[in-house]
């Protein structure tokens, strides 16, 4: 009993000095935690995630550890138990398809959840290996370059719809806010080539708030977590399927066909490979993955080509010299500097901004030199990568001759290591599994505007951008004139 009141009186005769001791205590060992007080970084930084978050909360933080690098080098500490790797000779380390780094706890943000548990998606299955490889695996011919070649056919329409929308802005001499048009067209041809038919966002805009609700959940990196009201809406429900599927008889092998009827061909090869569960996984992805991003990239190239005359003449000649309307993909693929403009206008502003963080496996590992304890969190920003002088000299200059060789770029090395370095789609293991999807969008797409139009950036475009894990830009506004 007295010794009792002896401690309470402690207590309460110093609690105001224990919480800033314990407070001191809980920040350095966060500092000493994993043997990671040698990596170089911030001291605030090493202590605790505040100014991290703050870095992120402002949509900017691509630039804060492009400085941080700068000054700190290759590897630095940007949070307590984060950090930022600056080294492409790592890369296969931490991505390569054999690695031991799994993926970081913020993609579980990412899950969702329905009757029969967690819904096994590519994207956020960060420890079964297995299962990822599995899905990955039987999803493959989809997501091929022969693949894409079967869904050609269903951007086609989107395209025309789109170009009918342009015409009217040509026709009534108006400025279009391009920006936002790029996503309903990117919504609708995914869409099309997913499900074979699509929700009118060309037309209707986003009456179904899945714009709204994606930027939001973008915005704390929750993608479809707390959406499953619209999940269920969307695709969540088997019996939507069918639905999506169309009717009639399904396609043989070799026809034209969405990549719902594609993976349902694989099913009825090979029953045990795929489940519907994951089909509506896969094609439900394409939507929450494959809208954005691919937007982000069609801007990005739109607005350094208005932004450099000589750029955009070049472009303009290769594409009306070679091309004709409507546009093929392997004919507009062929063209070396539309592509160098892509791949380019891509690095610049990769539609990803954050770094792709990956767990340490146990035991620890060296990288970039520094010995980095298991369980720390490690990761590469495209930012940052595509803006490593040593490998893109005049990284902030967009020239698309540095991936064309024989013109900035002198020798196959060196485009190699630019190759190696451009991470726009990730890399490895959990590369993006719809690139070639929007490298066909994007490549259909550009040549079929220069050939249509004369292009012009409007004198009231305020380009501009926050990174909240999408780098979505506004204010990007054109004038479109119609060529004789
Ligand atoms: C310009 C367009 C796109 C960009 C820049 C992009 C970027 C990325 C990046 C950086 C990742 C890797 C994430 C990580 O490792 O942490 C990724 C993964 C993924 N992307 Fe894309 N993406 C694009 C378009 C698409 C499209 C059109 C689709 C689907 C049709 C898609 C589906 C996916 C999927 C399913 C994953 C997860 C793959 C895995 O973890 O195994 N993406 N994307």
């Amino acid at each position: 009993m007295a010794a009792s009141a002896s401690v309470t009186g402690l207590v309460l005769a110093y609690w105001p000095f224990a919480i800033p001791a314990l407070l001191i205590l809980y920040l350095f060992s966060n500092r000493y935690q994993k043997g990671l007080r040698q990596v170089p970084g911030p001291f605030l930084n090493s202590l605790s995630t505040l100014p991290r978050i703050w870095s992120v909360y402002r949509g900017h933080h691509h630039l804060d550890d492009l400085q941080l690098h700068a000054k700190y080098g290759k590897v630095v500490r940007v949070g307590p138990n984060l950090v930022s790797i600056a080294d492409t000779s790592e890369i296969n380390q931490l991505y390569g398809i054999t690695t031991k780094f799994v993926k970081s706890p913020f993609y579980d943000l990412a899950s969702t959840y329905d009757e029969e548990g967690l819904v096994p998606d590519p994207f956020v299955l960060r420890k079964d290996k297995a299962l990822h490889s599995r899905m990955k695996r039987n999803a493959a011919n989809a997501y091929s370059l022969n693949g894409l070649i079967q869904f050609e056919p269903w951007v086609e329409p989107v395209l025309s719809r789109f170009i009918h929308h342009l015409d009217e802005y040509a026709y009534e001499n108006k400025i279009c806010n391009l920006g936002d048009r790029l996503k309903d067209f990117a919504m609708d041809a995914v869409c099309n080539l997913t499900f074979g038919t699509d929700f009118g966002y060309l037309e209707k805009g986003d009456e179904l708030g899945f714009f709204n609700t994606m930027d939001l959940i973008n915005n704390y990196m929750s993608l479809l977590g707390n959406v499953t009201w619209l999940h269920p809406f969307l695709l969540g429900n088997p019996s939507q399927l069918k639905n999506f599927s169309g009717s009639g008889n399904p396609p043989a092998e070799g026809d034209a066909m969405t990549f719902l009827s594609r993976l349902a061909l694989n099913q009825t090869a090979n029953p045990k490979t795929i489940t519907d569960r994951e089909i509506i996984t896969h094609a439900f992805n394409n939507v929450a993955a494959g809208a954005d991003t691919t937007a982000i990239a069609l801007r990005a190239v739109i607005y350094y080509i208005l932004k450099d005359e000589d750029v955009y003449a070049r472009l303009c000649a290769e594409v009306r010299e070679r091309l004709e309307l409507p546009v093929k993909f392997q004919a507009a693929f062929q063209l070396p500097y539309l592509k160098a403009v892509i791949q380019e206008a891509m690095r610049m502003h990769p539609s990803v901004g954050q770094i792709l963080g990956r767990i340490v496996p146990a035991g620890g590992a060296t990288i970039g030199g520094y010995h980095v304890g298991g369980g720390t969190e490690v990761g590469m920003s495209p930012w940052v990568l595509h803006r490593d002088p040593a490998v893109y000299p005049n990284p902030d200059q967009f020239k698309p001759e540095r991936w064309i060789l024989g013109e900035a770029c002198a020798d196959e090395e060196h485009l190699r290591r630019m190759n190696r370095s451009f991470f726009s789609f990730g890399h490895g293991a959990h590369t993006c599994s719809g690139k070639h999807i929007s490298i066909m969008e994007i490549t259909k797409l550009i040549p079929t505007l220069l050939l249509r139009y004369d292009l012009e950036m409007a004198a009231d475009s305020q380009y501009k951008f926050k990174n909240w894990w999408f780098t979505p830009q506004e204010g990007l506004r054109v004038k479109f004139t119609r060529r004789q």
